[in-house]
């Protein structure tokens, strides 16, 4: 009897190290200009190429401009962000790496890129030099993020050394309520488990809320696992997961396609496997919820209020609520509804595919942004963009009164010039609320698609169920 974390990790070593460790053989690389300069930088002086080109796929997404890809990385404004995207195509061009560039309507966020490519699948191991690698555990693979310096590991061998996680499933029973989803679930299991509370396991989500969930929806559970601590998430692949890879460009077709789903059936935890810890979390009157705090575990019901610091358990405790109350520019006990918002950004890999677009514009159709409310809608590649205006929900947003930008990481975390300004409230779709992810004294309050439509709509933070 084996969970599905052993089973994958099982499959792909190449040579147990002892003591836990061992070393991987790595399926598949995504590579991305942030974490991969000095990673190219060591092959180039030890003289090795890349191993196997072709398990790799490279794309600029963090440093992107989000308002005019006509000159490519040549018309980037920040010389910074220029060198980055330069850098990278630079390196794959030199090494012989797939690459995606800037304007080609496949250019977007690597982790929506991977899984709408087919490149991502379930089975295999997936590593990219950024922590959100945990999204393409969704199809049931083994993904991971890794540091710059085993991301040159990986170029140059293909094989990665790994310390086995503990296993953890998160079982998600219950039916979601209308206007609550996979971002509300993934944010409330962080504020009931905590920050640090998936450290050194493999989240396996199971039960019947993530059953009825759809792949995009899978994939936001799986890329805030890391925002638990978690070294990664999972979800077993089943007929939803197959339904939405097929056909997709790297996946396999005709023959091959069918023994590869006959092989992916078994990836599923056999009834019975043993997990290291289980955490039951029932959704059936699960409200949306809203970061109040600069960390995804200072998180609340919309319907509730900031905490006071005065109530807390202890002093250490006290003391950080405190903190992250004054940086948020929130008094004790105010109610989140209360909460005037100045941005709204709709984006980022934890929601920025079509299912969050969708859910969006459903809030936004027929409906103004509020006066003085910025809306940025940056979907997570060029793809979901094209879909998005095939189905019109462009026109939602510009009619709203929304911005509708070009795919990239955009204000998720600020690299390129979509930014808040200091003191600027943001309901944000993205992942992390730490002080100054989104700008320098920024203040971020993490949402669902929905719930960032009702802000935008409100021009506070607000309940998405009094707009459906
Ligand atoms: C830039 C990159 C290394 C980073 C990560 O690893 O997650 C970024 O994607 C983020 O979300 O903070
Ligand atoms: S969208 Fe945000 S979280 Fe995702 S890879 Fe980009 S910066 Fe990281």
């Amino acid at each position: 009897m084996k969970t599905l974390y052993a089973k994958l990790w099982d499959s792909h070593v190449v040579e147990d190290l002892g003591d836990g460790n061992a070393l991987l053989y790595i399926d598949r690389h995504l590579v991305h200009e942030v974490t991969s300069p000095q990673a190219f930088e060591g092959l180039d002086r030890a003289g090795r190429p890349v191993r196997r080109p072709q398990a790799a796929l490279a794309v600029a997404d963090h440093n992107v401009p989000t308002r005019d890809r006509a000159l490519g990385a040549a018309g980037i404004g920040d010389a910074t962000s220029r060198l980055q995207v330069e850098t990278l195509e630079a390196n794959v061009a030199r090494f012989g790496v797939p690459y995606i560039p800037l304007r080609d309507p496949r250019q977007g966020i690597v982790h929506i890129v991977g899984p709408e490519q087919g490149f991502t699948l379930p089975g295999t191991t997936v590593v990219c030099g950024d922590s959100h690698t945990s999204t393409h555990g969704a199809f049931g693979a083994l993904a991971f993020g890794i540091g710059t310096s085993e991301v040159e590991h990986v170029l140059a061998t293909q094989t990665l050394a790994q310390r086995r996680a503990r296993t953890f499933r998160v079982d998600v029973r219950g039916v979601l309520p209308p206007g609550v989803g996979a971002k509300d679930v993934a944010l409330r299991l962080i504020g009931d488990i905590g920050m640090a509370g998936g450290t050194g396991h493999a989240l396996e989500f199971t039960g019947e809320a993530v059953r009825a969930m759809g792949m995009e929806a899978r994939m936001t559970l799986c890329n805030m696992a890391i925002e638990a601590g978690a070294r990664t998430g999972l979800v077993a692949p089943d007929e939803t997961t197959f339904a939405w890879l097929e056909g997709r460009p790297m996946a396999p077709r005709g023959p091959r396609w069918d023994d590869a789903v006959t092989r992916w059936r078994a990836l599923r935890s056999d009834a019975g496997a043993a997990f290291d810890r289980e955490h039951l979390l029932d959704v059936s009157d699960l409200a949306p919820q809203v970061t109040w705090g600069t960390n995804p575990e200072d998180v609340a019901a919309i319907t509730g209020q900031a905490p006071d610091p005065a109530a807390q358990p202890d002093a250490a405790r006290a003391e950080a609520v405190a903190r992250a109350l004054a940086y948020m520019g929130i008094r004790p006990g105010q109610p989140l509804a209360d909460l005037a918002v100045d941005v709204v950004f709709i984006g980022s890999c934890t929601n920025g595919r079509l299912a969050d677009l969708r859910e969006a514009a459903a809030v936004l159709r027929g409906r103004k942004a509020a006066p003085g409310v910025r809306v940025l809608v940056v979907p997570g590649s060029g793809l979901v963009k094209a879909q998005a205006e095939a189905e019109g929900l462009d026109r939602v947003f510009l009619e709203a009164g929304c911005e509708w930008r070009e795919p990239g990481c955009s204000m998720c975390l600020a690299m390129n010039e979509d930014r808040l300004r200091p003191g600027q409230r943001c309901a944000s779709t993205s992942n992390r609320n730490f002080e100054g992810r989104q700008g320098r004294g920024g203040r971020t309050h993490l949402v669902s698609p929905g719930m960032a439509a009702a802000a935008a709509v409100a021009g506070r933070l607000a309940d998405v169920r009094d707009y459906l």
